[in-house]
Parts: structure tokens; C-alpha cells; sequence
């Protein structure tokens, strides 16, 4: 019998007010695996992010992660869920006022006790995980660089050890070296700590070097789900112009 996914989306509904943003989603992910989400912007790629970690309510439909309903669990079994996962949102989110190091013990101070000396080497260790150099735990974010913010918002994505990680658009804004050194780090984590990975991008090179699926979201669901090799056989105007495009066809000639 094979696993249960680590995120599973039955038929799932979600609006703000009257503008339905996603109707009939359904999609599972299992253990392990990177996926890609794609789709137009505003079609609801972080909107779905949102609504599996429980920010946002769907109207309707389930939606399960590790085998549960959040909506059906009391705050604490919530919170040792929470603690499973780490997210790097779009703009990093990261605390101005505060270090690198501060911001990656913020999701160990909330929850974990551990003693403040092993929470700063713990942080220590995570901010050399995601590539950066132990000197960066003692800057602030307006001091780095756009691809080091993101390194430093990843590490604060991996502080409790997570075994599902949420990338929003990752490598946005970044430059192709430093893009392409990004997608080769969240590679190596994934290799080395067994991450399952959600991830939402609209960049063609981070889908090739990174992911095993990828979910096309648009007209409010999932429109199809597969390899990129499946996706470019895929009968769809906008995939087959997103693949067959002259920048897809550039990403899967591996330029
Ligand atoms: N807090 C909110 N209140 C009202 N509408 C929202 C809210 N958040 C998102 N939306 C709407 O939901 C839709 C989907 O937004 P979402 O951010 O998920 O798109 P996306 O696919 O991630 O786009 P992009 O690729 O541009 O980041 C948009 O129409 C957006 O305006």
C-alpha cells in the first residue's frame, strides 16, 4: 500500500467576499516530492499556499496535511502541526528591527523551550544551512543583499527542522547566478533532510532544476499535474504557450 500524501486537497472552494478564487481544487502531494505550482499571476498560487497552512479558510471542500483537517484540531495539536512545516514567503517577511540570527530564533522561541545559548547555535547552524556566512546572524535585513534576504529567510524556514517546506517564488528578483545557486541549495536540502516541497514560481529554470511535478493552477483549479516532459504534451493554450514558449524551450535545452 502506498503512503498517504503529505498534503491531500479534495474539491476545495476559496473566496474572498463574491470573487471566488479557487472552485473544485484538488491535489495531492506526496512525501518527498518537490512540486512546482505555476499558473498566471493572481490565479491564486499563494492563495492555495495559503489556504493548506490554514491562513486562509476554503469555503468548502478538505483540505488535510501529515493526514489532518486543521479546521478539526484543537489549538495545541494546530501548533505541533505548524511546527512541521516552514514557509518562506514571497517578500521573505522577515523582522526589520531584528538580526539574521533573532529572526531565525523567533519560530524557536515560540515554540520550542529550548534554552537561549542552544536556540543562537541552532541558529547558527540553520543561517549556514541556507548558504550564508556566520557572520550574516549579526546583520539586519536592510543589510544584505536580495539573495542573501532570501538565504536568511530560508533559514528561518528550516529553525524547527521542518519535513514540508513552502517557498513563495523563491528566486524572484534574483539575478540567474544567484538564482540558479539558490535552486541548486533548495536541491541539496531537499536531497539531505528529505523535504517534501511546495513550491510556487514563475520561473522555468527553478522548475527544471529543481522540481519533480509540476501542478498548473488556472481556471480556479488544478489544470494538470505532471512532469515538465508530461505538462509540454499537455492540450492547453496557456501550457503550451508557457512551455512551448521561446523562454521554456530555453529552460528545457537546459541554456
Ligand atoms: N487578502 C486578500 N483579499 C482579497 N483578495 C485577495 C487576497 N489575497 C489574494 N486575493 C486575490 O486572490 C487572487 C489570487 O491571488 P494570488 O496571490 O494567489 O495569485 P498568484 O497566482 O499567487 O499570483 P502571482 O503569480 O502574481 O503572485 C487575486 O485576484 C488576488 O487579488
Amino acid at each position: 500500500m502506498s503512503e498517504a500524501p503529505i498534503i491531500r486537497i479534495r474539491d476545495m472552494k476559496v473566496a474572498y467576499g463574491r470573487n471566488v478564487i479557487l472552485d473544485g481544487f484538488s491535489l495531492d502531494i506526496p512525501r518527498g516530492e518537490v512540486i512546482g505550482i505555476i499558473g498566471p499571476s493572481g490565479g491564486g498560487k499563494s492563495v492555495t499556499l495559503r489556504a493548506i497552512v490554514g491562513l486562509k479558510q476554503p469555503e468548502s471542500g478538505s483540505v488535510e496535511v501529515f493526514g489532518e483537517q486543521l479546521e478539526t484540531l484543537s489549538s495545541e495539536e494546530r501548533t505541533a502541526i505548524e511546527r512541521r512545516w516552514g514557509i518562506m514567503f514571497q517578500d521573505g517577511a522577515l523582522f526589520s528591527n531584528l538580526t539574521v540570527r533573532e529572526n531565525v530564533m523567533v519560530p524557536m522561541r515560540e515554540h520550542t523551550d529550548l534554552n537561549p545559548a542552544l536556540r543562537y547555535a541552532l541558529a547558527d547552524m540553520k543561517i549556514q544551512m541556507a548558504g550564508l556566512d556566520p557572520s550574516a546572524g549579526d546583520k539586519y535585513p536592510s543589510d544584505l543583499s536580495g539573495g542573501m534576504r532570501k538565504r536568511a529567510a530560508l533559514a528561518r524556514a528550516l529553525a524547527l527542522d521542518p519535513e514540508l517546506l513552502f517557498l513563495d517564488e523563491p528566486t524572484a528578483g534574483l539575478d540567474p547566478i544567484t538564482a540558479a545557486a539558490f535552486d541548486k541549495l533548495i536541491r541539496d536540502l531537499q536531497q539531505a533532510l528529505g523535504l517534501t516541497v511546495f513550491l510556487v514560481t514563475h520561473d522555468l529554470d527553478t522548475l527544471h532544476a529543481v522540481c519533480d511535478r509540476i501542478a498548473v493552477i488556472g481556471e480556479k483549479r488544478v489544470l494538470a499535474v505532471g512532469t515538465m516532459d508530461e505538462l509540454r504534451e499537455f492540450d492547453h493554450p496557456w501550457i503550451q504557450e508557457y512551455f512551448g514558449g521561446p523562454r521554456g524551450r530555453a529552460a528545457s535545452a537546459g541554456y
